[in-house]
């Protein structure tokens, strides 16, 4: 099957868009392979130091013989879908033995958990998490004491921020280790009704906290089809996971068998080797056009919104909203997975899952079949699922979907466009996710209630305020402000005046939950107010329209008017929670659409000052 015509007139832009700085970029993983710092390179000191408390490796690791595995974790206990990668490390050091190699933990990487900071102060320093784990994943690999990466995270801004630090040692052949998803609990509408309940105040605390641990039970990642589990999805239409893995459940056979068998693999696609395969010729334009438009066909998270561009520019690569307005025109939705549906990622995996996907994705021409993937032959291989045999895991054809309600081919979708919007007009520029909201509810025209806080939006509705047809606005919560939270907190209350029958939306420069949806929502809307966009001349009472068919929204209010009003002040810093220690980071933030990284700022500032 030929390419879509606009998949291919994307990639294109995308690639001419970028030449120079993915021109930069590959010269600098080519300068690393040859003169980079790596362990032939070091001295008796450094290497008697790196492998001083080795113990039985201490022979491979002094004579380099095999490929040494710099295992970058981002476990913690806390986090469920985090906890099982404990045993990881273990494992991968007796499974690179297995192949005449070793492995050392190069470096752990904080791993928040997006669960336990929705609506509490830690979101605020969320997405700047992100750019901490990069750092500390290039702390790590700084040593210079590895041939090969594996890399140990799943979560939201966990996956983004090792792919960020890791494409900036891109000589190395780089694996992606999922954990899985936890066993299915109580179904997510349910939660979502209980919620609600809580919310109108017709339920107690103990009935809340009952069915949110009958949902959140074990470990494992949550199942719904939240920012986690988009990372899952992305890793696989970007071949940096093996085949079918991301969400085989964890503590099994297969799982483990699947960790052994990628540390394999790894140890054959190294420098030294005849099939090297480096994380940045892996992650090209045509991997991240893969992403973008994985991203679509699933209706996956509004965070990837960011992530995507902010993994591709430490490619050196450039994708934009415009180029995933357009990819969503002709990409159509194949799945129904919560909050796009009522069913969880066990139940997609179940019914054919990713190799199902990502095959009828190929077969429509919507993806791009030539890209280099860690596994052995080409992207086809990610048709194929894994199955254990005898002990041994092996692919097999998936074949098509077992299950329409769950996951359809593009021959017929649940939807002929993509699951997200690009949204312009006089309030600024955002993002508009339509795959979790019904049709009727994409054109809200409404007064305007303008919050500066969430918790205020909360105290509004319990006095009574919000009970109208609204437009909820709640700004300064982009990332210069107050470091870009996930708003989600208000997903029941604003379902609960919408199943009350009004007409609600929400709008903000702030994020949401991947797990968010029901009601309609236009986010990352930037310029921010905190910079003195759009959104902080807006007034109480101003009519706002939001539409997702025209891709518009608008404040109803004269331009004049608009003009001559003078922006709000914004809220006060806050100190607490350590939020004061990422006053650096809002400092330097650029934009949603170019990743909301600081890091990646001062990196291509730093790259002007070289070209001037
Ligand atoms: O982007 C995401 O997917 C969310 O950040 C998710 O990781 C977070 O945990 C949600 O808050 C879970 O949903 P609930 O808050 O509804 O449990
Ligand atoms: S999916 Fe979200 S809530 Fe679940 S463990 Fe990961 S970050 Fe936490």
């Amino acid at each position: 099957m030929s390419l879509h015509p606009v998949l291919t007139a994307v990639t294109e832009r995308v690639i001419t868009r970028s030449a120079r700085t993915r021109r930069a970029y590959l010269d600098l993983i080519a300068r690393e392979r040859e003169n980079g710092i790596s362990r032939p390179r070091l001295a008796c000191g450094n290497l008697a130091h790196a492998i001083a408390a080795s113990g039985n490796d201490k022979a491979g690791l002094r004579a380099a013989g095999g490929m040494n595995v710099g295992i970058i974790t981002a476990y913690n206990d806390m986090l469920s879908a985090h906890q099982p990668y404990g045993r990881y490390p273990d494992q991968i050091k007796l499974f690179a033995r297995e192949v005449g190699g070793t492995a050392q933990v190069a470096g752990g990487t904080p791993a928040m958990c997006d669960g336990v900071t929705q609506g509490q102060p830690g979101m605020e320093i969320s997405l700047f998490s992100r750019d901490v784990i990069a750092l500390s994943t290039a702390v790590g690999l700084s040593h210079g004491m590895y041939e090969g990466v594996a890399m140990l995270g799943i979560c939201d801004k966990i996956v983004p921020g090792l792919l960020m630090g890791a494409l900036r040692f891109g000589h190395l052949p780089t694996i992606l280790i999922p954990s899985g998803p936890m066993p299915s609990g109580l179904p997510n509408s349910e939660k979502q009704r209980i919620r609600q309940l809580y919310a109108e105040g017709k339920v107690g605390k103990d009935k809340l906290m009952d069915a949110e641990s009958e949902s959140y039970h074990a470990a494992g990642t949550c199942t719904f089809y939240g920012t986690a589990n988009t990372n899952q999805m992305l890793m696989e239409v970007m071949g940096l996971h093996l085949p079918g893995s991301s969400f085989v459940p964890p503590n099994s056979r297969l799982r483990q068998e699947l960790t052994r068998a990628a540390i394999h693999r790894l140890s054959e696609i190294g420098a030294r080797g005849e099939d090297y395969r480096p994380l940045g010729l892996c992650v090209d334009e045509r991997a991240i056009v893969n992403a973008a438009v994985g991203l679509l066909a699933t209706g996956g998270s509004t965070n990837l919104a960011i992530h995507i561009p902010a993994m591709a520019r430490a490619a050196g690569i450039i994708i934009d909203w415009t180029d995933l307005d357009q990819l969503s025109a002709i990409v159509p939705q194949l799945t129904r997975v919560y909050p796009n549906g009522s069913e969880d990622v066990n139940a997609f995996h179940d019914v054919g899952g990713m190799p199902s996907l990502i095959g009828s994705l190929l077969d429509a021409g919507l993806l791009h079949p030539d890209i280099l993937t860690v596994a052995r032959g080409g992207f086809s291989e990610y048709r194929r699922k894994p199955e254990l045999r005898d002990d041994k895991v092996v692919w097999e054809d998936a074949g098509p979907s077992t299950n329409e309600n769950i996951l359809r081919a593009p021959a017929n979708p649940f939807r002929a466009d993509g699951g997200m919007k690009v949204m312009e007009g006089n309030l600024g520029r955002g993002i508009y996710k339509t795959s979790s909201v019904a049709p009727e509810r994409w054109t809200i025209e409404a007064p305007a209630a303008v919050f500066d806080h969430q918790e205020d939006v909360l105290t509004a509705f319990r006095d009574g305020k919000l009970d109208r047809d609204v437009v909820v606005v709640v700004r300064f919560q982009g990332p210069a402000a107050n470091g870009m939270p996930e708003l989600h907190k208000l997903t029941p209350t604003l379902a609960v005046l919408q199943d009350r029958g009004h007409k609600v939306a929400l709008v903000t420069d702030g994020r949401m939950s991947g797990a968010s949806g029901k009601v309609p929502a236009a986010i990352h809307i930037g310029p921010e107010a905190y910079v003195g966009g759009p959104l902080s001349l807006l007034r109480d009472g101003d009519v706002v329209r939001v539409c997702a068919r025209t891709g518009r929204i608008e404040a109803l209010v004269e331009p004049g008017v608009m003009a001559d009003r003078t922006p709000a002040r914004p809220p006060a810093p806050q100190f607490g929670t350590g939020r004061e220690l990422f006053a650096l980071m809002r400092n330097h933030v650029d934009l949603p659409e170019q990743g909301a990284s600081a890091i990646l700022a001062s990196m291509d500032h730093m790259a002007a000052q070289q070209n001037a």
